[in-house]
C-alpha cells in the first residue's frame, strides 16, 4: 500500500496529556512516528512537530484521533509531498558569474554580438555556443496526465517538473517544462516548431491519443531534432525490457506467448508495435469496447492498423473474457479494472504488468497470489516498470550524438540495454527490471542509443568516447 508522510505540529498540555498518549493514538490509527522535533518547550506546555508515516487511507484517521485527544491542540498538518513541491522543483542557474564590466561585455552586449553573427553564418554552431546541445523541452497539453486524465496544463506542471528533475539528476540533461494552454493539434505543432530552435530534443508528455500520434509524426517530419513521445515509446521500451526478463523466469518464449494489452492509447499502441517487432505472434489489444480484432473496422487509424496485423487474434470479447488463458497481461489503461479471479483465469506462470498510474489495473496484493511475475508503474512495489528508466539515458545518447531522430532499432537497443543491467544471477520474480537508482542504467541506454544511431545513419556527431 502507498505510504504518505505528514508532519503534524501540536501543542501538548503537560497536566493533561503525555507524549506517550500521542504515540499510542497515532499507532492505533495506523501511523508510525518517524521523527519528533521540539519547537518550543515550557513547563506547562510544549510544541512539537511529529513526522508520521501512514498508509494513504490512515492519514485522516490519525489527524481526527489527535484532534480528539484531550490536552492536545492541533496547530498545523502538512503533507510532505506538498512541501517538496513548494515553489516548484527546478531552477535555472548561470554557468559562470558576471563579476565585472568585462564579464558583462562578453556574456552580453557588445561581445555577444559576434557569437550571434557566427551562429547566423553557421546555424549548427548553436550546438556548441548555446544551451541547445544539452537542453530538452518536456511538453504537455495536460490532456492525459498519468492516469488522471485531462487535468489541464496548470495541473500537468508538477509531473513535467518532476520529469525535468529526473532528466537532470539521472543524465545531466537540462530539461524545461512547457505546459501548453491549447489542445488544438495544429496549434500545438505550430507552437512546438516555433520554440524548437533553443532545444536539442523534444520530449512530448501526457498528450492524449489519438492526437499525440499526429503531433509526434508531423514534428518528426518537420523538425531535425529528436521528437520522442515518452508515454508511447518510453513505456514501450521499458515494457519490452521487463518482458524479456520476465519470460526468462517463467521459461516461455516471446513468439509463443499470448499477450493481452489493455488500453490502446498512447502507451498501448506503441507497446503493441514494439511487441510485434520483437516477434510476438498472439496479440490481443483491448480498449473500452473490448478486444480489437483482426479483420475488424475501426475509425481510429492506429486501431485499424492493428486490425490489419495477422498476429492480432480474431476472437472478440471483453477484457474479463479475453484475459482467460493469457500468458501476459499489460495494462496501460486505468486503475481497478481486474480482480484476483481475473488474474487467476490466466495461463499458469502468468506475467502481469499493471502499469496505470497511480492506481494499477489490479490491486497488487490480489494479483500477487496468482501470478509468477508482477510489475507496476509505482515505486512502492518491486519491479517498477516506468518510462523513467528510458528517457534520461535515451536523450543523453541522442544529444551526445546529435541524433536527427529516434528510430525503431534505437528503441529496441535501449530495451535490450535495460534488460541486460539485470544479470542472469540477479534475475528473480522480484527483480526483472533495474531500479531507477541503478547507476548502470543511463550509461547502458546511452551507449545503445549512440551505437545504434551511428549504425543506422541518424547520428550527426560521433561522441569522443565512440571514436
Ligand atoms: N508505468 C509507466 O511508465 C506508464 C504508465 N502509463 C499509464 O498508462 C495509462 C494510459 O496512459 P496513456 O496511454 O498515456 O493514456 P491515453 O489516454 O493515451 O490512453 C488510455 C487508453 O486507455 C483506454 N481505457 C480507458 N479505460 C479503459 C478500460 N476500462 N478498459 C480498456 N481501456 C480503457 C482509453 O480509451 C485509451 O485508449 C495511464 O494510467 C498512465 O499513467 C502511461 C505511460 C507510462
Ligand atoms: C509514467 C508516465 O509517464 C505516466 O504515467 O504517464
Ligand atoms: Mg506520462
Amino acid at each position: 500500500m502507498a505510504q504518505t508522510s505528514i508532519i503534524v505540529r501540536l501543542e501538548l498540555d503537560h497536566d493533561t496529556v503525555s507524549f506517550g498518549d500521542v504515540a499510542a493514538v497515532v499507532s492505533k490509527a495506523g501511523g508510525d512516528i518517524t521523527s519528533i522535533d521540539v519547537i518550543r518547550s515550557g513547563k506547562e506546555s510544549s510544541i512539537r512537530d511529529i513526522t508520521v508515516d501512514a498508509g494513504e487511507h490512515s492519514e485522516a484517521l490519525i489527524v481526527e484521533s489527535l484532534k480528539n485527544l484531550i490536552g492536545i491542540k492541533l496547530i498545523n498538518v502538512s503533507d510532505r509531498t506538498f512541501l517538496v513541491h513548494l515553489g516548484g522543483k527546478i531552477v535555472i542557474q548561470p554557468t559562470l558569474p558576471i563579476k565585472n564590466r568585462e564579464d558583462l561585455s562578453q556574456v552580453y552586449t557588445p561581445g555577444v554580438a559576434k557569437v550571434c553573427k557566427a551562429i547566423h553564418e553557421n546555424p549548427s554552431k548553436a550546438y556548441s555556443l548555446t544551451i541547445k546541445r544539452n537542453t530538452v523541452a518536456v511538453i504537455s497539453d495536460g490532456t492525459a496526465v498519468l492516469g488522471l486524465g485531462d487535468v489541464g496544463p496548470y495541473a500537468a506542471a508538477p509531473v513535467m517538473e518532476g520529469k525535468a528533475m529526473l532528466f537532470k539528476q539521472l543524465a545531466g540533461v537540462d530539461a524545461f517544462p512547457l505546459c501548453l494552454d491549447t489542445r488544438d493539434t495544429e496549434e500545438i505543432i505550430r507552437t512546438i516548431k516555433a520554440v524548437s530552435p533553443i532545444f536539442g530534443g523534444i520530449n512530448l508528455e501526457d498528450i492524449s491519443s489519438p492526437r499525440c500520434f499526429e503531433i509526434e509524426q508531423r514534428l518528426t517530419e518537420e523538425l531535425d531534432i529528436p521528437i520522442f513521445h515518452d508515454d508511447q515509446h518510453g513505456t514501450a521500451v521499458v515494457v519490452i525490457a521487463g518482458l524479456l526478463n520476465a519470460l526468462k523466469i517463467v521459461n516461455k518464449r516471446i513468439n509463443h506467448v499470448r499477450i493481452v494489452v489493455n488500453g490502446i492509447g498512447a502507451a498501448g499502441v506503441s507497446i503493441c508495435k514494439i511487441l510485434l517487432d520483437a516477434g510476438v505472434t498472439r496479440l490481443v489489444p483491448v480498449d473500452k469496447e473490448g478486444a480489437i480484432v483482426y479483420g475488424g473496422e475501426y475509425e481510429q487509424p492506429m486501431w485499424q492498423w492493428l486490425a490489419e496485423q495477422p498476429q492480432v487474434e480474431r476472437e472478440s470479447g471483453s477484457l474479463k473474457e479475453v484475459i482467460r488463458g493469457a500468458d501476459v497481461f499489460i495494462g496501460v489503461s486505468r486503475g481497478g479494472l481486474l480482480n484476483g479471479d481475473d488474474v487467476q483465469s490466466m495461463n499458469e506462470k502468468s506475467i502481469v504488468f499493471a502499469l496505470a498510474n497511480p492506481e494499477p489495473e489490479v490491486n497488487p496484493e490480489e494479483a500477487l497470489k496468482h501470478v509468477a511475475v508482477l510489475a507496476t508503474g509505482r515505486s512502492d512495489y518491486p519491479n517498477q516498470i516506468n518510462n523513467v528508466l528510458v528517457f534520461p539515458g535515451l536523450f543523453r545518447g541522442a544529444l551526445d550524438c546529435r541524433a536527427k531522430r529516434i528510430n525503431e532499432p534505437m528503441k529496441l537497443a535501449a530495451a535490450r540495454a535495460i534488460a541486460s543491467v539485470v544479470s542472469d544471477i540477479e534475475l528473480n520474480e522480484q527483480y526483472i527490471i533495474p531500479s531507477i537508482f541503478n547507476d548502470k542504467v543511463v550509461p547502458a541506454v546511452r551507449k545503445a542509443i549512440v551505437e545504434t544511431a551511428i549504425l543506422t545513419g541518424v547520428a550527426r556527431r560521433i561522441p569522443p568516447d565512440f571514436r
